[in-house]
């Protein structure tokens, strides 16, 4: 299973060898556990394993894997960041893709080498959504050939960059180039901050920290202001657009070009979430099968809290996701791989459905995510609350992903707009120009759903639901936008009148797509073990978001109430058809108890002996008594009995 999972038993296998591996280093182990750090000895220890992981990488894994790296860094450094995590996750693939084939020969190689690092500075205190209006500036000088960047005010600061605040020397920074008085909209430089001797801001930067954040606290997320700091005009990068030296601009051949370094992690970030996802729910799953509260007999002892409908109702349609999302974040990385491939030739065909899909998923997989792991942290009970669980970290981390890289409602509005093109094409009856993700908006819907008309419904009878569902709600939606815009409205205040129900449009096309990654997977699976389980857990999945979005097939009549009941029906039966498999399910991810970093969700199922330890080892349990009790509450205490002598 771990082979499905990792798309291939070559990668599932390096992974249990990397395991192993670091198993034997433990140099390469948290010193103590992170909860019971500071964020500042956080960031010291894992400065310490970065250094390690730089010196021995190459005894551990093939460096040019990027798989190989990210699981490397999961064991050693884990969730919470570290400070090159914008190096390899922005940095890197900003220079990849944007930098010329000399620019990369003077950073990619050294950036590679980690003799700089760098990150990706972009969003300001002002602006994070609208980079049309981002207010830092780089106005050309001609005389000189340099290119001038300025914080005119407050805002235009650079806000929220990971790790620019005191590990990064260099960034690929994004301002609004400024030629001869014209403004060419956001462009992307590569920025020397620091010094790279003595890492001292270079003069005309202003720079630091943002201060604590929810979670993801070893990264230092920064700020930074320039004071007309001037770089040379080859430092734009110049792979797609160029500026000549007497300020002429060359276009790149796609507008958005430059927005690369986001579809990247967009892209990437898909399998991110579902491993984060997976991580919960192992714990949760594991602990649910060592915890015993309740009979549901009676006349036998207390039960495993997993024998529970509700606490499996609470839990395996989350694991069904996280295998859907890792089945379908494999799907985006290689797209993306084949549109970074085709833009190096000028194919830029590809580049707006790439940008549609990821932007659809990231948004509806970072919203399931969140849910997901707070349900798996509500199933530990009380001691889910506790960061001897760890889920709380995760969760932290993992509803960032809901905001960065694009606000979620907002990019569910991008994902919008290339659905309301398509159904222009269908309501000009020109369907057959529909890309192969939206084809089905051409497609004529039955007039009611098939399921539960056959003894076992097959998965395309539920495909076809999601599909009438996803269908009417888009042409709906597209409906409304040009009824307000026929009625007079600008396209934008139309727009705004009908985004929820276009965003409604965008979550059911990518759950849409979800599913159909998921019985995509399923369908290439050879061997029938395996088959068989995964069958079940996509039968659980489909049942389980079915009955979730069913409103909209029961409005129209595609969906019966009868129907929604055997719906129901099947999830039951699904839940308790799981059930003895559910952990195996999660085991199969794989997780090393280093990488999970949860006492609950140990492997071993230990669990009330390592809490005792763990509780033990809290920083506060070092003296009897501490000196806020000597400082404050014992003279409290004696005051008051004297008070009543
Ligand atoms: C692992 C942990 C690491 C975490 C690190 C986190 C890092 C970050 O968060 S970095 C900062 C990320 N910031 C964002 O994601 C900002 C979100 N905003 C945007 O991406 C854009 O501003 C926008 C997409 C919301 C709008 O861009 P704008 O330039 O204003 O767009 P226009 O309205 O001018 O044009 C829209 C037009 O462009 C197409 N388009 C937009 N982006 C892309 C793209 N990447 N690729 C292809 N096409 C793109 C879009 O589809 C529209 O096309 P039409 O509908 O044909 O007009
Ligand atoms: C953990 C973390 C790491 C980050 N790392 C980086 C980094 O490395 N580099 C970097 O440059 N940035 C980074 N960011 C910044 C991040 O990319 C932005 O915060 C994000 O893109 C959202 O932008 P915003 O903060 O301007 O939100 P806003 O746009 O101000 O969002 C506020 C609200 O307004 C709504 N809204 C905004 N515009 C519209 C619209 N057009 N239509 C409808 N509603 C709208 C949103 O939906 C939201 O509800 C990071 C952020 C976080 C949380």
């Amino acid at each position: 299973m771990a082979a499905q999972i990792y798309s291939g038993e070559k990668y599932a296998s390096r992974r249990r060898e990397i395991s192993a591996n670091l198993a034997k280093r433990p140099e390469f182990h948290d010193s103590k556990p992170l909860p019971f750090m500071t964020r500042e000895e956080k960031i010291l220890e894992s400065s310490r394993k970065l250094t390690l992981i730089s010196k021995h990488m190459n005894e551990i894994i093939d460096p040019s894997d990027k798989r190989e790296l990210y699981h490397l860094n999961c064991e050693v450094l884990g969730i919470e960041g570290n400070p090159m995590a914008l190096h390899g996750d922005m940095f890197i693939p900003a220079l990849t893709a944007q930098a010329s084939d000399e620019q990369q020969e003077k950073w990619l190689s050294r950036a590679l080498r980690r003799e700089i690092i760098g990150t990706y500075a972009q969003t300001e205190l002002g602006h994070g959504t609208n980079l049309r209006k981002l207010e830092t500036i780089a106005t050309y000088d001609v005389d000189t050939q340099e290119f001038v960047l300025h914080t005119p005010q407050i805002t235009a600061l650079k806000w929220w960059p990971g790790n620019l605040g005191k590990s990064s020397n260099y960034a690929v920074v994004v301002a609004l180039m400024i030629i001869k008085g014209k403004n060419y909209g956001p462009q992307t430089f590569m920025v020397p901050l620091r010094d790279e001797k003595t890492h001292q801001p270079l003069k005309g930067i202003t720079i630091g920290d943002i201060g604590p954040k929810l979670a993801y606290n070893i990264v230092d997320n920064g700020f930074l202001g320039f004071d007309h700091y001037r770089i040379p005009r080859t430092n734009l990068l110049m792979r797609h657009t160029r500026v000549e030296p007497d300020g002429t601009f060359v276009k790149p051949p796609h507008a958005k070009i430059n927005y690369s370094a986001m579809v990247h992690v967009r892209s990437y970030m898909i399998t991110g979430q579902a491993i984060m996802l997976a991580y919960a729910l192992t714990i949760a799953t594991r602990y649910s099968s060592v915890r015993r509260q309740g009979q549901i007999d009676t006349t036998q002892p207390e039960v495993k809290v997993l024998e529970y409908q509700t606490q499996q109702h609470r839990l395996f349609p989350s694991i069904a996701r996280a295998y859907a999302f890792v089945f379908a974040g494999a799907e985006t990385v290689r797209l993306y791989e084949r549109v970074l491939q085709e833009v190096e030739t000028g194919n830029v065909s590809l580049m707006a459905d790439l940008h549609a899909l990821t932007s659809g998923l990231k948004s509806v997989v970072t919203h399931q995510t969140a849910q997901g792991i707070e349900q798996a942290r509500m199933a530990c009970g009380g001691h889910g609350y506790s960061q001897a669980s760890y889920i709380s970290e995760i969760f932290g981390v993992a509803v960032g992903g809901c905001t960065y890289e694009g606000e979620n409602l907002v990019m569910l509005q991008q994902l919008a707009r290339y659905l309301v093109k398509s159904a222009g094409l269908v309501q000009a009856g020109q369907s057959s120009k529909l890309g192969p993700l939206v084809a089905y908006l051409g497609a004529k819907s039955d007039s009611t759903s098939l399921i539960d008309r056959t003894p076992t419904p097959g998965f395309a009878e539920y495909v076809k639901t999601f599909q009438h569902i996803a269908r009417k709600q888009t042409l709906k939606a597209a409906q409304k936008l040009f009824g307000f815009m026929e009625k007079g409205d600008t396209r934008e205040v139309a727009w705004n009148k009908s985004t929820v129900e276009l965003n409604r449009a965008s979550r059911l096309h990518t759950r849409l797509y979800i599913v159909e990654a998921f019985v995509r997977r399923v369908e290439e699976v050879a061997d029938p073990r395996l088959k068989e389980v995964l069958t079940d857990l996509l039968r659980l999945h489909v049942n389980y978001e079915l009955l979730d979005v069913a409103a909209y097939a029961l409005e129209d009549g595609f969906l019966s109430s009868s129907q929604l009941d055997y719906i129901r029906e099947q999830l039951y039966f699904y839940l308790a058809k799981i059930r003895p498999n559910a952990v195996s399910l999660v085991d199969s991810w794989e997780f090393s108890d280093r990488e999970l970093r949860s006492v609950l969700g140990r492997r071993d199922g230990n669990v009330y002996e390592n809490l005792f330890a763990w509780a033990k080892a809290s920083p506060l349990n070092k003296t009897d008594v501490l000196p806020s009790v000597d400082k404050y509450l014992k003279p409290l205490m004696e005051s008051a009995r004297a008070s009543k002598l």
